[in-house]
């Protein structure tokens, strides 16, 4: 390509405080390219995209965009030059209606007044032009996550976007909605608009990219051959040596003598008539398609949901879960596939996050007083087992990578030695290295007896992992099958047979 590059990043450098979060980044992107970025957890992505956003200022380097040095230049007149960050989470006021959310700061008006009848009918023809055919006077927070996601990518094209940057657009959505999204993403680009896409799926990056780069401790490594690469190399550069996959075996099921928690006949909002057993030292894949009864079983037995009829039953006593912390007493954790609204205490350190949930159990000493020394040393010791990179369980939890938060979730759920944990959507956001750790100490502790409920969208971690798998469909269980042998097309179709009900 001869002509000017869109975006030009030289030699930037980015130092927070002991930390050099990027060393000497250099990249170049074209309009109607698509260029993603690969790394763990903690690598660098997030400090680069949002040098090029205008987020904050660069320690050393420089940001070029259509020529110009954006050195003077703030995050909202950088938007108005066309680039627009798309972040992780939904950026979209949900309590608005979507035509309010496409003209947020921008409403036409009539006589001084605001004309939603030529909002709403601007805002149709616009979604309709990108694909997107939902009502414009309807609230966001009644839309599906996909369309939440691309109205998110229409408000940055209706304010001129010519380089979109999406941060892990494809967290929690199914992989029909993963195709969609692709398809719009596609569309876009052949309008000639550019993208810097995030990801942690191997898979999804090769199959969208034109363009791949790969951060490793702040270092950038320009993915060469584009053509020729595939998971595995990608893997290797992503954790800079081989990756091994955990994997559980076949003969590590626990059959049904083992039986710990009998659920019979449990009803909660979106699930009815709900019977299992969980074995001790099993881990239950759970797989339906979001308000199948999947995540619901999960909410219901942590002591979310409220159970309105049957029973669960651990070791022959009968467990009345009326809240979380109930739950957790009786032995029960659960990880939220929500860490930032339901997980992570932002006022709070490390330290203080892994041990918030211990402290009615083994931390707690006479008179209400908390051991705080115990509490460090195991928050130290968590941290060195899953390598929490962070420079003190002192520092700030937000100053942590996404990634690194959710290790510290799982720590703080461990340390509250669960009998049951259910995780839902456990790696998300999380790199391929972290997850295999993550992975790994599951199955270990599993090993030792304890039991695990395992809910993802990622069919090949789920069939690596579990021993039996549970099908929900209209908050009913539908079928449950040994983990033995199944491919993931065979998987998907049970699954797409169990929603149509053959
Ligand atoms: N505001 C901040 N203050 C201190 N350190 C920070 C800050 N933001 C990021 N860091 C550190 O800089 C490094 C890079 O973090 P960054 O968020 O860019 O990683 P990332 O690749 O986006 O990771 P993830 O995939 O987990 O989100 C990490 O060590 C992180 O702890």
């Amino acid at each position: 390509m001869t002509q000017q590059p869109l975006l030009q990043v030289h030699n930037v450098s980015k130092i927070f405080g002991a930390t050099r979060a990027l060393s000497d980044a250099n990249l170049e992107i074209h309009a109607g390219q698509i260029h993603s970025l690969l790394g763990r957890n903690g690598a660098g992505k997030s400090t680069l995209v949002n040098i090029i956003a205008g987020i904050y200022p660069p320690s050393d380097g420089a940001v070029l965009f259509e020529g110009q040095d954006l050195r003077t230049l703030n995050i909202f007149s950088r938007q108005e030059l066309g680039i627009r960050l798309v972040p992780q989470h939904e950026n979209s006021f949900p309590h608005l209606t979507v035509a309010e959310n496409i003209f947020t700061g921008l409403l036409p008006t009539r006589h001084g007044l605001v004309d939603w009848k030529e909002i709403n009918r601007i805002a149709a023809e616009e979604l309709g032009a990108y694909g997107l055919h939902v009502d414009p006077r309807a609230k966001v927070s009644e839309l599906s996550s996909i369309d939440a996601r691309k109205l998110n990518i229409i408000r940055a094209m209706h304010s001129g976007a010519k380089l979109i940057i999406l941060d892990e657009p494809t967290t929690a959505l199914t992989n029909r909605e993963r195709a969609e999204l692709f398809e719009f993403v596609r569309d876009l680009r052949a309008m000639g608009t550019a993208f810097i896409f995030i990801s942690h799926y191997l898979g999804e990056v090769l199959e969208l990219s034109d363009s791949i780069s790969v951060l490793r401790d702040g270092r950038m490594y320009p993915v060469e051959n584009r053509a020729e690469a595939t998971e595995a190399r990608l893997a290797t550069l992503v954790a800079g040596e081989d990756v091994e996959l955990s994997q559980r075996h076949r003969d590590e099921a626990p059959g049904p003598e083992a039986t710990y928690v009998v659920v019979h006949g449990l009803a909660s909002e979106g699930l009815q008539d709900v019977s299992i057993d969980i074995r001790r030292g099993e881990i239950l894949g759970v797989i339906g398609f979001p308000g199948s009864g999947a995540r619901e079983f999960c909410r219901t037995l942590f002591g979310i949901s409220k159970v309105t009829a049957g029973s669960i039953v651990a070791d022959g006593k009968e467990l009345h879960l009326s809240s979380p912390a109930e739950a957790i007493r009786q032995g029960i954790a659960y990880i939220s596939f929500d860490r930032h609204r339901e997980g992570i205490m932002p006022t709070f350190d490390v330290n203080e996050n892994i041990g918030i949930s211990s402290q009615a159990g083994k931390l707690r000493r006479a008179f209400g007083f908390i051991d705080l020394a115990l509490q460090k040393s195991l928050s130290n010791q968590y941290r060195d087992a899953l390598k929490i990179r962070t420079n003190s369980i002192d520092d700030d939890i937000n100053s942590l990578s996404g990634g690194n938060q959710q290790k510290v979730i799982v720590s703080r759920l461990l340390n509250t030695d669960p009998r049951l944990l259910i995780l839902d959507e456990p790696t998300v956001g999380i790199d391929i290295k972290s997850r295999e750790e993550i992975i790994g100490t599951v199955l270990e502790l599993t090993r030792g007896g304890m039991s695990a409920i395992y809910l993802t969208n990622d069919y090949e971690e789920l069939l690596r992992v579990a021993d039996r798998l549970v099908f929900f469909d209209e908050g009913r269980i539908v079928t449950v099958l040994d983990n033995e042998g199944i491919t993931i097309e065979q998987l998907t179709a049970i699954r797409d047979r169990a929603k149509e009900g053959v």
